[in-house]
């Protein structure tokens, strides 16, 4: 028989099975920045280096051996084996069987996972410098006045924390600049070989391409190489594109993209959108339109990499498959991590289809094509 807890205060009444429950969900939210620090803590170690080194299962002994930590704690051995239990259960590592030594025990060790492979310093789709800009503490500190941001008439959090937007921060410390550039680069890398296997006809027929705020050009590089007789451009602020070198179908251009956009068959732009508010994508596509259309060019498109946020109520009605379901979930669980992201770092944020054809209508667009082949993300076509 279950208690009921009874609030005199409230006029509440919970079965006791449900408040714990409830206790533990809220204790769960409360201490998840663990999960975020423990990992950050695993790859500032360079753990997932070390067992990627080892070549085999790692044991504990083996691992705290190899680590650059003090000696008084690696006496401790119970240290390490905590920072690996809580990253094991969060699937950034398996505990597998191998044979140490020259006996024929066995002994368990760790081994990486997908996820820990994406954090391996040498892998070209690295995801270790998002994770280590986005958990240093100036970027983690806005988040503390979310709340009397909403109180104030500060542009954002990010702005109102350290006097000035993003994209000047990034130019005042070039160390998180570098981290964001790095970031922006290994995603790049990844977006591309999707963009290249899987969409080649979206680039077919193309003589010329803009990456439009493309940063230090690893999308542009990717589809110059791809597409030798594709003139491509990347155009970004002149900080960012300062040092860089061209080739024979690629150049940098430095520019304010509200100022000026080189004329094009086509615009690229990922991840460029969602960075700003509805009156500044109206404005940016309509310089867009203007630039794809300016040589009486009648093909010319506006292709974008980003978030269509798909609510969860249509999620639910895709069917009964509870693995479905579930990654449904974590999938819109990161779209609004992003949403709330571009809330707090920039004035931005990710739209619903509905709110994606509200811009391209109002910018003077056509019609759209969302193809939904990058996960989270979509490619997204938009005729004149
Ligand atoms: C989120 S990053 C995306 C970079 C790149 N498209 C990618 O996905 O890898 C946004 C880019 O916008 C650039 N940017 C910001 N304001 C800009 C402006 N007014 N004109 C041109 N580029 C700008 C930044 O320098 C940065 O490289
Ligand atoms: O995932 C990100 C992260 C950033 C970011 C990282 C580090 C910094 O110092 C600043 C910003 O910015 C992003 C962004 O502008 C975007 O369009 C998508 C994702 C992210």
């Amino acid at each position: 028989m279950e208690k009921v807890v009874r609030n005199s205060g409230h006029d509440l009444e919970i079965h006791s099975t449900e408040l714990v429950k409830a206790q533990a969900h809220i204790w769960n939210y409360i201490f998840n920045f663990i999960n975020s620090m423990s990992l950050k803590c695993a790859v500032q170690l360079g753990i997932p280096d070390a067992i990627h080194s080892h070549g085999k299962p790692m044991t504990l002994s083996q691992l705290i051996s190899a680590l650059p930590i003090h000696q008084n704690k690696k006496s401790d051995s119970r240290l390490i084996y905590r920072l690996m239990r809580i990253l094991v259960n969060s699937g950034f590592f398996v505990l597998q069987e191998v044979v140490v030594g020259e006996t024929d025990l066995l002994e368990e060790g760790y081994v990486l996972t997908t996820a820990s492979k994406l954090l391996l310093r040498d892998n070209p789709l690295s995801v270790t410098p998002l994770l280590l800009s986005m958990l240093d503490p100036i970027m983690t500190k806005p988040w503390h006045s979310l709340s009397t941001w909403l109180q104030s008439d500060d542009p954002t959090p990010f702005a109102a924390t350290h006097g000035m937007g993003i994209w000047d921060y990034n130019e005042y410390d070039p160390r998180l600049g570098n981290l964001f550039n790095e970031a922006m680069a290994s995603d790049a890398r990844l977006v591309t070989s999707v963009l290249i296997d899987k969409c080649k006809s979206v680039l077919e027929g193309l003589e010329s391409l803009v990456d439009l705020a493309g940063g230090t050009g690893t999308v542009a590089k990717a589809i110059a190489y791809a597409f030798p007789h594709l003139a491509c451009t990347v155009f970004d602020l002149p900080h960012v594109i300062a040092d860089l070198q061209g080739s024979k179908n690629l150049k940098f251009v430095g520019g304010d993209m509200f100022d000026e956009i080189p004329p094009a068959d086509a615009i690229f732009m990922k991840w460029i959108l969602h960075d700003w508010s509805d009156e500044d994508c109206v404005k940016l596509l309509e310089r867009c339109k203007v630039a794809i259309t300016c040589k009486g060019n009648k093909n010319g498109k506006v292709i974008l990499v980003d978030m269509v946020i798909v609510e969860e109520q249509n999620n639910k009605d895709i069917g009964h498959d509870h693995h479905a379901h579930d990654h449904d979930h974590q999938s819109y669980e990161t779209q609004l991590f992003f949403d709330m992201l571009m809330m707090v770092l920039y004035p931005g944020r990710e739209r619903k289809e509905t709110e994606w054809a509200k811009l391209f209508s109002d910018a003077g667009f056509n019609t759209y094509k969302i193809t939904p082949i990058l996960g989270v993300r979509s490619l997204i076509e938009v005729f004149p």
